[in-house]
């Protein structure tokens, strides 16, 4: 195909992407014309592949019969005003309305795939493997813990491997853990390890593969749980300890803060906060499942004045 054919076959697609657009909305070249500021003859040139229109004239046709410019150039059909306005809206909608119409659609959604994969993060002694294991037992889900599979795959101790290969072969070996555990499990509650936000690629696939829930805590409550589960070491021989977990914390908290949920664990005793974890995932649960009725939307109001909170 020489040059000339080529631009030839581009202005009668063109063209005709802009007739039957128009057509789509009912407008005649006329009116298309008084709103646009574009000529009746212009448009009929354009229309027939015969004129080779300015950019600047053609974004005034595309407004003036509500296509986005951009679909008058692609291979899917030119979008008319019903399906461009959806997909406008589309473009600002939040994750859990993007899911309700991938549902709708038919078309797989990331969001409903791991609606029923939770994992806990957050520092030590938040409590991810206390109330995940409780929370698990109430939902009836599988509870895995992170380290556990890490080392059941490895056959070596996380202190070994830290040993051995140093942080960054553990969060190698942390990462395929993670992928194994989402793939293997449709439904589970995780503990993740305090550390698992450091690697973004890592962070980025949990991020993908589960629901991720920040279990937060004060400094002091952190510091205090660790102590008295009888773990000397943040104290041993180190005064600036507390200063150290409070400058962890604070260099973490913008990124456990992305996760889409948080159960505020301070102040709290066990029972409350399991309670709390255990409202937080059947509340996520619901909504997203019945994503399709209006009842996930009636579910997530219900839920926006509790403690732990879907943000
Ligand atoms: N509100 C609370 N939520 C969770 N754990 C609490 C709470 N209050 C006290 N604890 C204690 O804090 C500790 C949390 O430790 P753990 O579950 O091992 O945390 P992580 O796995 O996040 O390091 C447990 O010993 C638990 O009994
Ligand atoms: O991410 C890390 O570097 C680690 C955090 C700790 O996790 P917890 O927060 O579960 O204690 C512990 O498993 C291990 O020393 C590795
Ligand atoms: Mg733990």
């Amino acid at each position: 195909m020489t040059r000339d054919n080529e631009a030839n076959g581009f202005l009668d697609e063109l063209g005709a992407k802009v007739k039957i657009a128009r057509a789509r909305r009912g407008m005649s070249r006329k009116l298309v014309s008084e709103i646009s500021g574009v000529s009746p003859r212009y448009i009929a040139q354009l229309e027939n592949g015969k004129g080779n229109i300015s950019v600047v004239l053609l974004r005034q046709i595309s407004q003036a019969i509500s296509v986005p410019l951009e679909t008058l150039f692609s291979d899917i059909e030119p979008m008319t005003g019903e399906i461009a306005q959806i997909v406008k809206k589309l473009q600002t909608a939040s994750p859990l309305e993007v899911a309700r119409v991938q549902t709708i659609l038919g078309v797989n959604s990331e969001e409903y795939d791991k609606a029923e994969r939770y994992v806990l993060i957050g520092l030590r002694g938040a409590g991810k493997s206390t109330l995940g294991r409780m929370a698990a037992r109430e939902l009836n889900y599988p509870f895995v813990e992170l380290n556990a599979e890490i080392e059941r795959q490895s056959g070596m101790a996380v202190d070994e491997i830290f040993a051995l290969y140093g942080q960054e072969g553990y969060r190698k070996l942390e990462k395929a853990a993670l992928d194994r555990i989402a793939c293997n499990y449709n439904q589970v509650v995780l503990a993740a390890a305090g550390g698992v936000v450091s690697e973004p690629e890592t962070y980025d696939l949990l991020m993908s593969k589960f629901v991720a829930i920040w279990l937060r805590a004060s400094p002091d409550e952190h510091m205090n749980r660790v102590l008295a589960q009888g773990d000397k070491r943040p104290m041993a021989d180190n005064p600036e300890a507390m200063e150290e977990l409070k400058e962890i914390l604070t260099s973490r908290e913008a990124l456990y803060a992305r996760a889409p949920m948080t159960v505020d664990t301070s102040d709290r005793s066990i029972e409350e906060s399991r309670n709390d974890l255990i409202a937080a995932i059947r509340c996520n649960r619901c909504a997203v499942l019945d994503s399709i009725e209006e009842g996930g939307a009636r579910v997530r109001d219900a839920c926006a004045g509790g403690r732990s909170a879907a943000s």
